[in-house]
């Protein structure tokens, strides 16, 4: 067991050098000669930093209530002021992505296959057939994101989406105490929604600007990414819509992982397709569900499969700086853990 000191965790005052102080908030605009109201009405909008100023397209400015062409060419000039997205060199590139945090799945050798463990800054899913673990790696990973960054966390909060009911606090609590934190801390740290449906699920998300702004949260999870969407696109009929809608979903989320420097986190299920790609399939037939619009999304892709015994086997299968590799772990009352 891991002893903590639970006076660490993100409850206490962060060393003023570990804040992260790279997002910029909308309000910055007024020094730029932005009024208020025009401020005001990016932030009904969802838009809280500057960096999704930038990232949003001017047809969907266009669309947020009450800003004119000319309003919204003028607040893209003012936030292209305050943020260069243009050229830079590699070297500056590097700098910034130094902010990246890997954080500890709970087992070490699937953390070393990960290069650390699941970043920030990007989108990792995991798929399998159930009883795998991905909703446990997902819990464990609630407790880990607020441990001390020494010891394999982010010292962040985490924002939780349940899109199957399968959320359980009083897990939470066996985990926190493998790792030696108070659970009241880890479970109050903690934002949970349950989505409805898929058009909910989006609206959560859409949501995530606000909460996020503070810069205190590092990890986000949705559980599972396609479970609503299954539900609610039925038949080839309607999967281009699917597909487009998933698309929009996964680009959010994509822009939320870069602009707040949160670990997004997905699970994936799978499904029986013998005639599926060699790119996407498992070596059994299955594949990710989602298809090509959710393998392009994620940055990391990983396999879980059972293996022997209690034994689960997780696999790297797509990654943009490690090479494919295996682990092994097993599933314990305090989480994701090594096999002993
Ligand atoms: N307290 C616990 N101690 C040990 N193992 C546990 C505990 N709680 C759950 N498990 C094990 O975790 C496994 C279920 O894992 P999990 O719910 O993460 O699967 P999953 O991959 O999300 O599956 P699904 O696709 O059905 O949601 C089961 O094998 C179960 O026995």
């Amino acid at each position: 067991m891991v002893a903590v000191d639970t006076r660490r965790t993100i409850d206490s005052d962060p060393e003023p050098e570990e804040a992260d102080t790279s997002i910029l908030d909308v309000d910055e605009l007024q020094n730029l000669g932005i009024n208020a109201a025009d401020i005001q009405k990016l932030r009904a909008a969802g838009i809280y930093a500057i960096s999704t100023v930038l990232s949003t397209t001017r047809r969907n400015l266009l669309k947020v209530k009450g800003l004119s062409e000319v309003k919204v060419d003028k607040i893209k000039e003012a936030a292209g002021k305050l943020i260069n997205v243009g050229f830079i060199s590699a070297t500056e590139q590097a700098h910034n992505r130094r902010r990246v945090i890997a954080i500890s799945t709970g087992s070490k050798q699937l953390d070393s296959v990960l290069g650390g463990g699941i970043k920030t800054m990007s989108i990792t899913e995991v798929f399998g057939e159930y009883r795998c673990g991905k909703t446990q790696l997902a819990h464990t990973l609630c407790v880990t994101t607020q441990l001390p960054k020494d010891l394999g966390g982010a010292e962040g909060k985490v924002t939780y989406i349940d899109t199957e009911g399968t959320f359980r606090p009083e897990r939470l609590r066996d985990i926190a105490e493998r790792f030696g934190v108070d659970a009241d801390q880890v479970c109050d740290n903690i934002s949970y929604a349950r989505a409805l449906n898929s058009e909910h699920q989006m609206e959560l998300i859409e949501k995530l600007g606000s909460t996020f702004a503070d810069g205190s949260y590092r990890l986000l999870i949705v559980d599972s990414i396609m479970a609503q969407f299954r539900v609610d696109y039925c038949g080839r009929g309607e999967l281009n819509e699917r597909q487009q809608k998933l698309n929009q979903m996964l680009g959010r989320l994509n822009r939320l992982a870069e602009e707040y420097n949160v670990a997004v986190f997905m699970t994936n299920q799978v499904q029986s397709d013998p005639g599926a790609s060699a790119l996407f399939a498992a070596a059994d037939g299955r594949k990710p569900v989602g298809g090509h619009v959710l393998a392009h999304a994620s940055a990391t892709r990983i396999m879980l499969r059972k293996g022997r015994g209690e034994e689960r086997v997780a696999k790297l299968q797509d990654s943009p700086d490690m090479p494919e590799r295996e682990a092994t772990y097993c599933i314990g009352e305090g989480g994701i853990q090594d096999v002993a």
